[in-house]
Protein backbone atom coordinates (compact mmCIF):
# COMPACT_ATOMS: atom_id res chain seq x y z
CA UNK A 1 0.00 0.00 0.00
CA UNK A 2 1.35 3.27 -0.89
CA UNK A 3 2.37 5.04 2.66
CA UNK A 4 1.47 8.72 0.60
CA UNK A 5 -2.23 7.88 0.39
CA UNK A 6 -5.25 7.73 2.58
CA UNK A 7 -7.37 4.33 2.03
CA UNK A 8 -10.41 5.35 0.36
CA UNK A 9 -13.69 3.56 -0.49
CA UNK A 10 -14.21 1.60 -3.99
CA UNK A 11 -16.63 -0.83 -5.73
CA UNK A 12 -16.64 -2.68 -8.77
CA UNK A 13 -18.96 -3.61 -11.18
CA UNK A 14 -19.46 -4.53 -14.81
CA UNK A 15 -22.37 -4.52 -17.75
CA UNK A 16 -21.61 -7.53 -20.27
CA UNK A 17 -18.55 -7.86 -18.50
CA UNK A 18 -17.29 -4.95 -19.70
CA UNK A 19 -15.50 -4.19 -15.84
CA UNK A 20 -15.22 -1.22 -13.96
CA UNK A 21 -13.66 0.42 -11.06
CA UNK A 22 -16.23 2.86 -9.44
CA UNK A 23 -14.62 5.61 -7.06
CA UNK A 24 -17.59 7.40 -5.29
CA UNK A 25 -16.06 11.14 -4.80
CA UNK A 26 -19.47 12.85 -4.04
CA UNK A 27 -17.91 16.10 -3.49
CA UNK A 28 -14.97 16.30 -5.32
CA UNK A 29 -12.61 16.25 -1.89
CA UNK A 30 -11.24 12.83 -2.87
CA UNK A 31 -9.86 12.56 -6.02
CA UNK A 32 -9.75 15.46 -7.40
CA UNK A 33 -8.55 15.26 -10.89
CA UNK A 34 -7.65 11.66 -11.39
CA UNK A 35 -4.20 11.00 -12.68
CA UNK A 36 -3.65 9.10 -15.43
CA UNK A 37 -1.01 6.91 -13.34
CA UNK A 38 -3.08 5.93 -10.69
CA UNK A 39 -6.46 4.97 -12.84
CA UNK A 40 -3.88 2.69 -15.05
CA UNK A 41 -2.68 1.59 -11.21
CA UNK A 42 -5.93 0.99 -10.16
CA UNK A 43 -7.10 -0.83 -13.41
CA UNK A 44 -4.10 -3.12 -13.40
CA UNK A 45 -5.46 -6.74 -13.32
CA UNK A 46 -2.44 -8.14 -11.61
CA UNK A 47 -1.23 -5.06 -9.30
CA UNK A 48 -4.38 -3.25 -8.58
CA UNK A 49 -8.27 -4.36 -8.54
CA UNK A 50 -8.58 -4.58 -12.77
CA UNK A 51 -10.64 -3.12 -14.97
CA UNK A 52 -11.31 -1.97 -18.42
CA UNK A 53 -12.03 1.81 -16.65
CA UNK A 54 -12.67 3.72 -13.47
CA UNK A 55 -16.09 5.67 -13.13
CA UNK A 56 -15.52 8.83 -10.66
CA UNK A 57 -18.69 9.67 -9.19
CA UNK A 58 -19.37 12.66 -8.34
CA UNK A 59 -22.22 15.51 -7.73
CA UNK A 60 -22.15 18.05 -10.94
CA UNK A 61 -22.02 20.95 -7.70
CA UNK A 62 -18.47 20.11 -6.78
CA UNK A 63 -16.99 20.11 -10.31
CA UNK A 64 -14.84 22.76 -10.89
CA UNK A 65 -13.59 23.99 -14.62
CA UNK A 66 -10.44 21.68 -14.71
CA UNK A 67 -12.00 18.53 -12.76
CA UNK A 68 -13.97 17.15 -15.12
CA UNK A 69 -12.78 17.54 -18.53
CA UNK A 70 -13.66 19.11 -21.69
CA UNK A 71 -17.45 18.76 -22.11
CA UNK A 72 -18.11 18.29 -18.83
CA UNK A 73 -21.35 20.08 -17.26
CA UNK A 74 -21.41 23.76 -15.63
CA UNK A 75 -20.30 23.69 -12.13
CA UNK A 76 -23.45 23.10 -10.06
CA UNK A 77 -25.45 22.83 -12.90
CA UNK A 78 -28.28 19.42 -12.87
CA UNK A 79 -28.52 16.47 -13.12
CA UNK A 80 -27.15 15.84 -9.58
CA UNK A 81 -24.18 13.20 -10.91
CA UNK A 82 -21.56 13.36 -13.15
CA UNK A 83 -19.88 10.17 -14.00
CA UNK A 84 -16.07 10.63 -14.64
CA UNK A 85 -15.37 8.18 -16.93
CA UNK A 86 -11.69 7.39 -18.04
CA UNK A 87 -10.30 4.20 -19.46
CA UNK A 88 -7.69 1.71 -18.40
CA UNK A 89 -4.74 3.94 -19.73
CA UNK A 90 -5.99 6.96 -17.84
CA UNK A 91 -7.58 8.54 -21.12
CA UNK A 92 -10.59 10.33 -20.90
CA UNK A 93 -13.82 9.58 -23.21
CA UNK A 94 -16.50 11.41 -23.74
CA UNK A 95 -18.86 8.51 -22.70
CA UNK A 96 -19.15 4.72 -21.98
CA UNK A 97 -22.40 3.19 -22.32
CA UNK A 98 -21.98 -0.38 -20.06
CA UNK A 99 -20.54 2.02 -17.40
CA UNK A 100 -23.23 4.32 -17.38
CA UNK A 101 -25.50 1.30 -16.41
CA UNK A 102 -23.15 0.62 -13.93
CA UNK A 103 -23.25 3.84 -12.38
CA UNK A 104 -27.02 4.19 -12.51
CA UNK A 105 -26.85 0.86 -10.66
CA UNK A 106 -24.67 1.94 -8.32
CA UNK A 107 -27.04 5.32 -7.30
CA UNK A 108 -29.86 2.96 -7.12
CA UNK A 109 -28.07 0.20 -4.49
CA UNK A 110 -26.43 3.29 -2.26
CA UNK A 111 -30.06 5.07 -2.35
CA UNK A 112 -28.92 7.69 -4.23
CA UNK A 113 -31.15 8.03 -7.12
CA UNK A 114 -35.13 6.17 -7.65
CA UNK A 115 -35.62 3.46 -9.30
CA UNK A 116 -38.38 4.12 -9.52
CA UNK A 117 -38.10 7.77 -11.79
CA UNK A 118 -35.56 8.26 -14.84
CA UNK A 119 -32.14 8.80 -13.84
CA UNK A 120 -30.35 11.70 -15.47
CA UNK A 121 -26.82 11.58 -15.29
CA UNK A 122 -24.16 13.71 -17.12
CA UNK A 123 -21.34 12.78 -19.28
CA UNK A 124 -18.82 14.39 -21.14
CA UNK A 125 -21.25 13.83 -24.05
CA UNK A 126 -23.84 15.72 -22.21
CA UNK A 127 -26.93 14.57 -19.96
CA UNK A 128 -28.39 10.32 -20.70
CA UNK A 129 -31.57 9.56 -18.87
CA UNK A 130 -31.69 6.02 -17.35
CA UNK A 131 -34.62 3.63 -16.44
CA UNK A 132 -34.47 0.48 -14.40
CA UNK A 133 -36.65 -2.51 -14.34
CA UNK A 134 -35.47 -5.88 -12.79
CA UNK A 135 -32.06 -7.25 -13.69
CA UNK A 136 -32.02 -4.43 -16.53
CA UNK A 137 -31.05 -1.24 -17.12
CA UNK A 138 -32.29 1.42 -20.56
CA UNK A 139 -30.13 4.49 -21.41
CA UNK A 140 -31.45 6.86 -23.58
CA UNK A 141 -28.11 7.41 -25.75
CA UNK A 142 -29.04 10.36 -28.06
CA UNK A 143 -28.60 10.67 -31.67
CA UNK A 144 -26.09 8.76 -33.26
CA UNK A 145 -23.84 10.32 -36.27
CA UNK A 146 -23.16 8.69 -39.34
CA UNK A 147 -20.01 10.39 -40.61
CA UNK A 148 -18.07 9.23 -43.58
CA UNK A 149 -16.65 5.77 -45.03
CA UNK A 150 -13.02 4.63 -43.61
CA UNK A 151 -10.91 1.64 -43.59
CA UNK A 152 -9.63 -0.34 -41.07
CA UNK A 153 -6.54 -2.93 -41.22
CA UNK A 154 -4.75 -5.93 -39.17
CA UNK A 155 -1.79 -7.14 -40.72
CA UNK A 156 -2.45 -6.99 -44.06
CA UNK A 157 -5.92 -7.13 -44.38
CA UNK A 158 -8.44 -3.90 -44.75
CA UNK A 159 -12.25 -3.58 -44.43
CA UNK A 160 -14.21 -0.88 -44.99
CA UNK A 161 -15.62 0.52 -42.02
CA UNK A 162 -18.56 3.21 -41.16
CA UNK A 163 -17.43 6.24 -39.07
CA UNK A 164 -20.20 6.14 -36.36
CA UNK A 165 -20.10 9.00 -33.79
CA UNK A 166 -21.92 8.07 -30.44
CA UNK A 167 -20.51 10.64 -28.72
CA UNK A 168 -17.23 9.06 -28.74
CA UNK A 169 -15.42 7.85 -32.01
CA UNK A 170 -16.29 3.99 -33.63
CA UNK A 171 -15.85 2.40 -36.75
CA UNK A 172 -17.46 -0.34 -37.59
CA UNK A 173 -16.54 -3.49 -40.12
CA UNK A 174 -18.67 -5.88 -41.19
CA UNK A 175 -15.93 -9.43 -41.66
CA UNK A 176 -17.16 -12.95 -42.74
CA UNK A 177 -15.30 -14.54 -39.08
CA UNK A 178 -14.92 -13.11 -36.13
CA UNK A 179 -12.33 -15.96 -34.36
CA UNK A 180 -8.72 -14.83 -33.00
CA UNK A 181 -7.59 -17.29 -35.04
CA UNK A 182 -8.74 -15.97 -38.21
CA UNK A 183 -8.37 -12.37 -40.30
CA UNK A 184 -8.95 -10.23 -37.67
CA UNK A 185 -7.01 -12.24 -35.15
CA UNK A 186 -5.99 -11.78 -31.45
CA UNK A 187 -6.60 -7.50 -31.29
CA UNK A 188 -3.29 -7.49 -28.92
CA UNK A 189 -2.66 -4.21 -30.76
CA UNK A 190 -4.92 -1.57 -32.12
CA UNK A 191 -5.63 -1.93 -35.08
CA UNK A 192 -4.74 0.46 -37.89
CA UNK A 193 -7.15 3.40 -39.05
CA UNK A 194 -7.05 6.71 -40.26
CA UNK A 195 -5.44 9.40 -38.00
CA UNK A 196 -7.12 11.99 -40.23
CA UNK A 197 -10.78 10.89 -39.94
CA UNK A 198 -9.69 9.91 -36.24
CA UNK A 199 -7.51 12.54 -34.72
CA UNK A 200 -8.31 11.56 -31.11
CA UNK A 201 -7.91 7.59 -31.96
CA UNK A 202 -10.84 5.40 -32.42
CA UNK A 203 -12.96 2.32 -30.65
CA UNK A 204 -13.06 -0.51 -33.93
CA UNK A 205 -16.09 -2.76 -33.92
CA UNK A 206 -15.64 -6.30 -35.89
CA UNK A 207 -19.15 -7.42 -37.13
CA UNK A 208 -20.56 -9.97 -38.17
CA UNK A 209 -24.30 -11.03 -38.77
CA UNK A 210 -26.06 -13.85 -37.06
CA UNK A 211 -29.64 -13.40 -38.32
CA UNK A 212 -32.28 -10.85 -39.14
CA UNK A 213 -31.76 -7.81 -36.93
CA UNK A 214 -29.32 -9.96 -34.90
CA UNK A 215 -25.59 -9.20 -35.07
CA UNK A 216 -22.27 -10.18 -32.94
CA UNK A 217 -19.09 -7.79 -32.61
CA UNK A 218 -15.64 -7.94 -30.87
CA UNK A 219 -14.56 -4.61 -29.99
CA UNK A 220 -10.85 -3.26 -29.56
CA UNK A 221 -11.55 -0.08 -27.50
CA UNK A 222 -9.31 3.41 -27.59
CA UNK A 223 -7.39 3.68 -24.19
CA UNK A 224 -8.36 -0.48 -22.86
CA UNK A 225 -7.80 -2.94 -25.99
CA UNK A 226 -9.98 -5.43 -26.60
CA UNK A 227 -12.95 -5.81 -24.12
CA UNK A 228 -15.72 -8.65 -23.43
CA UNK A 229 -18.44 -5.15 -24.31
CA UNK A 230 -18.50 -2.32 -25.43
CA UNK A 231 -22.22 -0.21 -25.27
CA UNK A 232 -21.48 2.85 -27.38
CA UNK A 233 -19.91 0.52 -29.47
CA UNK A 234 -22.91 -1.88 -29.82
CA UNK A 235 -24.70 1.04 -30.49
CA UNK A 236 -22.92 2.41 -33.74
CA UNK A 237 -22.79 -1.42 -35.00
CA UNK A 238 -26.62 -1.66 -34.39
CA UNK A 239 -26.64 2.27 -36.53
CA UNK A 240 -24.38 0.83 -39.33
CA UNK A 241 -25.67 -2.61 -39.61
CA UNK A 242 -29.25 -0.80 -39.71
CA UNK A 243 -28.15 1.93 -42.33
CA UNK A 244 -26.98 -1.13 -44.38
CA UNK A 245 -30.44 -2.88 -44.00
CA UNK A 246 -31.96 -0.11 -45.62
CA UNK A 247 -33.29 1.28 -42.43
CA UNK A 248 -33.35 4.48 -40.75
CA UNK A 249 -34.68 6.12 -37.16
CA UNK A 250 -38.20 6.17 -38.62
CA UNK A 251 -38.30 2.09 -38.84
CA UNK A 252 -38.13 2.03 -35.06
CA UNK A 253 -36.07 -1.40 -35.52
CA UNK A 254 -34.53 -2.93 -32.94
CA UNK A 255 -31.50 -5.46 -32.87
CA UNK A 256 -29.69 -7.82 -30.99
CA UNK A 257 -26.10 -7.59 -30.76
CA UNK A 258 -23.90 -10.32 -29.27
CA UNK A 259 -21.28 -9.72 -27.26
CA UNK A 260 -18.48 -11.86 -25.87
CA UNK A 261 -19.63 -10.82 -22.68
CA UNK A 262 -23.38 -10.82 -23.03
CA UNK A 263 -25.76 -9.23 -25.34
CA UNK A 264 -27.32 -5.71 -25.58
CA UNK A 265 -30.38 -4.81 -27.60
CA UNK A 266 -30.58 -1.55 -28.73
CA UNK A 267 -33.38 0.17 -30.82
CA UNK A 268 -33.34 3.04 -32.92
CA UNK A 269 -36.54 5.06 -32.33
CA UNK A 270 -38.27 7.69 -34.82
CA UNK A 271 -36.46 10.18 -32.80
CA UNK A 272 -33.42 9.73 -33.91
CA UNK A 273 -32.63 8.37 -30.47
CA UNK A 274 -30.41 5.35 -29.64
CA UNK A 275 -32.10 3.11 -26.70
CA UNK A 276 -29.40 0.67 -25.31
CA UNK A 277 -30.63 -2.43 -23.00
CA UNK A 278 -28.59 -4.62 -20.59
CA UNK A 279 -27.81 -5.68 -17.66
CA UNK A 280 -25.32 -4.17 -14.78
CA UNK A 281 -24.08 -5.26 -11.60
CA UNK A 282 -22.38 -4.28 -8.51
CA UNK A 283 -20.12 -7.48 -7.62
CA UNK A 284 -17.36 -5.89 -4.64
CA UNK A 285 -16.61 -3.15 -2.49
CA UNK A 286 -13.69 -2.43 -0.36
CA UNK A 287 -11.44 -0.16 0.39
CA UNK A 288 -7.80 0.82 -1.54
CA UNK A 289 -5.04 2.75 -1.30
CA UNK A 290 -3.79 2.98 -4.89
N1 LIG B 1 -16.63 0.54 -22.89
C1 LIG B 1 -17.30 1.74 -23.16
C2 LIG B 1 -16.59 2.77 -23.97
C3 LIG B 1 -15.43 3.38 -23.18
C4 LIG B 1 -14.75 4.54 -23.87
C5 LIG B 1 -13.97 4.16 -25.09
N2 LIG B 1 -12.91 3.24 -24.82
C6 LIG B 1 -13.41 5.45 -25.71
O1 LIG B 1 -12.24 5.79 -25.49
O2 LIG B 1 -14.17 6.14 -26.39
C7 LIG B 1 -18.74 1.56 -23.53
O3 LIG B 1 -19.35 0.63 -22.97
O4 LIG B 1 -19.30 2.36 -24.28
Amino acid sequence: MPAHRTPYPFLKGHGTENDFVLLPDHDGTVHGDLDPARVRALCDRRAGIGGDGVLRVVRTAALDGGVAGPGSPAPGGSPEWFMDYRNADGSVSEMCGNGIRVFARHLVEEGLADPARPIPVATRDGVKTIRLEGDLVTVDMGPPALLGHTEVTVGATRWPARHVDMGNPHAVAFVDDLAPTGPVGALHEPPGHDPAVYPAGVNVEFVVRQGERHVAMRVHERGSGETRSCGTGACAVMVAAAEADGLGPADGAEYRVDLPGGTLTIAWTPQDRVLMTGPAVVVARGTTAL
